[in-house]
């Protein structure tokens, strides 16, 4: 069994070592352009038209992330880069799970508490105790139950919090009020305080985040996107704040990353920015993932992380 590896910025030693020890009967070997040697599996993330343009016969293609919008916009823009019909898979968790839960929380407790204001007010040296929220009166959406706003919302719910989620198809997640499609986002977003997004980016959801959703939320609300830029109109953001719609927001990624060093989220008193890295890839717990899920698809059996590519993720 061979197996090529490519990413732009991780350590392919690590990978090709990991994948070895994983996989013992296997050949893995990192990508150069001119290989076209034969292949069966292909880890990557962001690979050159190039690399698997003419690999039909590839058993799977595994994105190094949770996420698969960019290799599927690379395909629309250069289309071969992923091969017909082979499978498409992705990360589920593998450890994503949590950090995405230490980071949103982090966020719902500053808000919750007021700290962004406290912050403020630390800096004109103004000693003045806010009215506390009270958590009956500060209800959470989260956009996408997926994987990971799955678990997000569970953490948040034994803290006590109100939480809803918004998603394609309805859940069942204890002490969660499920909405679903399209025609239910009005009843979920109205009243809701913290909005969490947590939505992959396909046609249907970018841009989303615009004026006229943050205007249905509650006023003064928050918002945490920590899901991709693409989904924000940035703009929209900066005109929700002025008004009045939004109290403050978090951003953990942008339409343009690394974020503009003019761009005026760097300044805004009520925009927290994190450089993506919300929850990075585990390199032991993905190694583990792709590992079990080439023994799958070589036992005949389905393999997890399956992407849809008409639906985009
Ligand atoms: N900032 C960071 O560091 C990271 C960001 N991410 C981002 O988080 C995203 C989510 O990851 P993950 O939870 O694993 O993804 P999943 O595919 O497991 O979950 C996606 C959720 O979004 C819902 N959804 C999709 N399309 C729509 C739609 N049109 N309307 C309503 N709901 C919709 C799905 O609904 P249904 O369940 O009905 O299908 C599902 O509940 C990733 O795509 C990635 O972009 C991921 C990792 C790290
Ligand atoms: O895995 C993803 O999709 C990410 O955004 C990683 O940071």
């Amino acid at each position: 069994m061979n197996i090529l590896f490519y990413h732009p910025t991780f350590n392919s030693q690590t990978w090709v070592t990991g994948l070895t020890q994983r996989l013992p009967e296997a050949q893995v070997r990192v990508w150069q352009p001119g290989d076209h040697a034969p292949a069966d599996y292909a880890l990557v993330w962001q690979p050159p038209r190039e690399m698997l343009a003419d690999r039909s016969g590839l058993k799977g293609i595994f994105a190094l992330g949770a996420g698969v919008d960019a290799i599927l916009a690379q395909e629309q823009q250069a289309p071969g880069t992923l091969p017909a019909g082979v499978p498409l898979l992705r990360l589920e968790d593998t450890g994503m799970g949590q950090q995405m839960q230490e980071y949103v929380l982090a966020y719902v407790l500053r808000f919750f508490r007021r700290m962004d204001e406290y912050q403020l007010q630390q800096q004109q040296k103004q000693w003045q105790p806010l009215k506390p929220y009270r958590q009956e009166s500060f209800p959470i959406g989260i956009m996408g139950a997926g994987v990971l706003g799955q678990q997000v919302a569970q953490v948040l719910v034994a803290l006590g919090f109100t939480v809803r989620c918004w998603s394609r198809s309805p859940k069942q997640i204890e002490g969660v009020e499920s909405f679903h499609g399209r025609d239910n986002l009005p009843a979920f977003l109205h009243g809701t305080r913290l909005l969490i997004n947590l939505l992959p980016n396909t046609p249907e959801t970018a841009g989303i985040l615009d004026l006229a959703l943050m205007k249905q939320l509650a006023p003064q609300a928050y918002l945490i996107n920590a899901a991709r830029g693409a989904h924000l109109k940035e703009g929209d953001l900066l005109t929700a704040l002025d008004q009045g719609h939004l109290a403050a927001a978090a951003l953990d990624v942008f339409a343009d990353e690394p974020l503009a060093r003019m761009h005026p989220f760097w300044s805004h008193p009520r925009v927290t920015v994190t450089p993506h890295i919300a929850a990075v890839t585990l390199p032991a717990q993905a190694m583990d993932q792709i590992a079990a899920n080439i023994r799958a698809i070589e036992q005949g059996k389905t393999p997890a992380g399956m992407v849809d590519r008409d639906r985009g993720y």
